[in-house]
């Protein structure tokens, strides 16, 4: 049922770095001979086994997607929460939370400033909006003590839903506000140990990129640079500047360095790397570059991780060997679906495709892959 990758056996680990080696020293010997892009790509495809990097995703997509199952109660398909919503920005979390519906959660939540929980609230009432992050300037007359009083208070607030959610959401529209980065490093520690699922995106990778251990080791965590978040994340980490000459190896030594955190590196393709290996997904999208499409993606992985994260703890229930990584799986089909959702809505509106009209095309290209009968 399942695509067979993110083996975690030492053995694994051992393998992909042999073959990571064997690719570096194949591109360092072919770079001294006039050979094209593709003749050397292709040459280090048979280097690694020959295997396609590109991800069969709408396999995937098939195996995750849950049916419905008249007997499945509310919260079955997804409980998602978004942190996220600011003064500046409340277009990103409402993308971001829409998306975990439209494809299918049963809830999706919004954590984020008051100032932002009422326009929110405005664009849809599918969605729970909690007004409970400050930013600095709101309490800017108030003493370090009151300070702390208010941290825990945000806290306490969010550890009320913290144990209902699958997976939360990180970043998108958060700004960055030290108080409101502060509090919401504290909401991730509180998320870690309860084993929730984290996706990272937006401003909750500037927070991430400053504070590594946040995430460093937490295989529930995905992170979802586009190409500035990437470039900061890798001169963070590896010290150095991002190597085009070297992507894959670079993105597997990032993903190892965090810990086997997986990184879904946005782009003309997206890659994806949990440290054993390197994913693809290269459908065809859209070539308009609107903001708000990493914000679809990182609500929709949201949604399909716990999807899968669910097949696999079925399947462990039934003693079956699992080897899939349910965090990877989720990358893949969230990539996939808007990507496709993109190509529809660009059919239609052409360089007027707005974040909105994507949105509207999710549940259309989900029910083209996974249909419901
Ligand atoms: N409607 C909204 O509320 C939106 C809010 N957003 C939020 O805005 C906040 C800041 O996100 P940003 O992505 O703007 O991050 P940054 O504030 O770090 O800005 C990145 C900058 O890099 C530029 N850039 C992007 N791709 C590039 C490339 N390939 N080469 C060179 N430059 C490139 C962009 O034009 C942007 O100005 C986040 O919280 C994010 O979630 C965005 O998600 C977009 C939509
Ligand atoms: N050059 C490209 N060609 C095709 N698709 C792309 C390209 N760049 C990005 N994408 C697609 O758009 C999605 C969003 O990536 P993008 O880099 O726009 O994120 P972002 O900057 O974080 O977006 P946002 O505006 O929501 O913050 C990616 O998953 C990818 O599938
Ligand atoms: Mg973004």
């Amino acid at each position: 049922m399942f695509v067979k990758h993110g083996m975690n056996s030492g053995f694994s680990s051992l393998a992909s770095s042999a073959v990571l080696r064997r690719q570096q020293f194949l591109i360092r010997s072919l770079k001294g001979y006039s050979v094209s892009d593709k003749i050397r790509m292709e040459a280090v495809k048979c280097l690694s086994g020959g295997a396609s990097l590109e991800a069969n995703a709408e396999s995937v997509l098939r195996a995750i997607t849950p049916s419905l199952d008249p007997t499945r109660h509310k919260g079955q398909a997804g409980k998602i929460a978004v942190v996220g919503g600011c003064r500046e920005y409340t277009g990103a979390p409402y993308f971001a939370a829409i998306s975990a519906l439209k494809i299918g959660a049963d809830l999706s939540h919004v954590f984020c400033t008051e100032g932002a929980a009422t326009v929110i609230k405005s664009y849809s009432p599918e969605l729970i909006v909690h007004p409970i992050l400050e930013e600095s300037y709101n309490i800017s007359g108030v003493n370090d003590e009151g300070k702390r009083d208010i941290s825990k208070k945000i806290l306490s607030e969010f550890d009320k839903w913290m144990e209902r959610f699958d997976c939360l959401v990180v970043g998108p529209g958060l700004g960055r506000d030290p108080f409101l980065l502060e509090c919401v490093s504290k909401i991730m520690t509180r998320a870690r140990q309860s084993n929730v699922p984290i996706v990272v995106d937006g401003d909750g990778l500037f927070l991430v990129t400053n504070s590594i251990e946040l995430v460093s080791g937490y295989r529930l965590a995905v992170l979802t640079p586009n190409v500035i978040e990437y470039k900061r994340l890798v001169q963070k980490v590896l010290g150095c500047d991002v190597n085009d000459q070297n992507t894959h190896g670079e993105l597997l030594s990032l993903s190892k360095q965090i810990g086997g955190v997986t990184i879904l590196r946005k782009g003309k393709s997206d890659l994806i790397s949990d440290g054993e290996k390197v994913q693809s997904v290269s459908i065809y999208g859209s070539p308009r570059r609107c903001g708000g499409q990493g914000d679809i993606l990182s609500g929709s992985v949201a949604v399909f991780l716990s999807w899968a994260r669910q097949c696999n703890l079925a399947a462990e229930r039934e003693s079956t060997i699992s080897r899939t990584n349910p965090t990877v799986l989720g990358c893949i089909a969230g990539s996939a679906l808007l990507r496709k959702a993109a190509a529809l809505a660009f059919e239609h509106k052409k360089r007027s495709t707005l974040t909105t009209d994507i949105i509207e095309h999710l549940g259309q290209s989900l029910e083209a892959i996974s249909p419901v009968s």
